[in-house]
């Protein structure tokens, strides 16, 4: 399969769109990033994206693909050769899917209400992170990724939150890693190059995080 015609509509603070950019280099992938104006869409995201009108959008060979979890399940399908990151077996891909959609379901609503709430939301917000990340490490258990001796689909959907780690606790004042130290050893294998350089260092989504609590007036 030809690797060429590939643009990735992006935002470079996007978890999700981060997930996308490590997919595409786990598997060595040329492909264009046009970042976002997410206050002024560009008309090719309206085009690609009519429904959700978001990014992250995979245009391949003209076609757009939505939603980063479906497109990183056919980049996964596509260029399958180079670093598979669903299991063949389908229980196991179930359940892979299953923890991908619980990242997604529970972390970034989760997660704003840590880095944008105050007083008693915002304790109860990292209360909540913190046993949604309890449970991570007891579905890590003692393998060294997610996907066993392997990076696998739930690494890639999971990982780019940890470049907002900092932005949570520094907003909310307390420690992910001293509660869930599964998840720092987990986290240091994650310095894979080419996860680690598709990731914004963690200072640039703080300054992200201050100018969004400066618009929605929160700051
Ligand atoms: N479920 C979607 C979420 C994508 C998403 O929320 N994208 C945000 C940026 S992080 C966006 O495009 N927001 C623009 C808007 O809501 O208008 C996915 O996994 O791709």
């Amino acid at each position: 399969m030809e690797s060429n015609n590939v643009v990735l509509l992006d935002f470079s603070g996007s978890s999700f769109g981060m997930r996308l950019r490590i997919a595409l280099a786990l598997k060595g992938i040329k492909y264009e990033a046009k970042e976002e104006n997410l206050s002024d869409k560009s008309p090719l995201l309206l085009e690609m994206n009519p429904v959700h009108k978001k990014i992250p959008i995979l245009i391949h060979n003209g076609k757009p693909i939505c939603e980063s979890l479906n497109i990183l399940e056919y980049i996964d399908e596509v260029w399958h050769e180079k670093c598979p990151l669903l299991p063949s077996d389908p229980y196991q891909r179930s359940q892979a899917r299953f923890w991908a959609n619980y990242i997604d379901n529970k972390i970034y609503s989760t997660g704003r209400r840590v880095w944008s709430g105050k007083g008693e939301d915002q304790e109860e917000a990292k209360k909540e992170f913190i046993e949604i990340f309890k449970t991570l490490e007891g579905e890590l258990g003692n393998k060294t990724y997610f996907g066993g001796d392997n990076l696998g689909f739930v690494d890639v959907a999971l990982v780019p939150f940890t470049s907002w780690f900092y932005s949570y606790e520094t907003c909310a004042n307390f420690s992910i890693e001293a509660e869930c130290r599964k998840l720092v050893v987990w986290q240091n294998c994650m310095e894979n190059e080419r996860v680690s350089k598709s990731l914004p260092h963690p200072h640039k989504i703080y300054d992200f995080v201050l100018e969004l609590k400066h618009k929605l007036g929160l700051a």
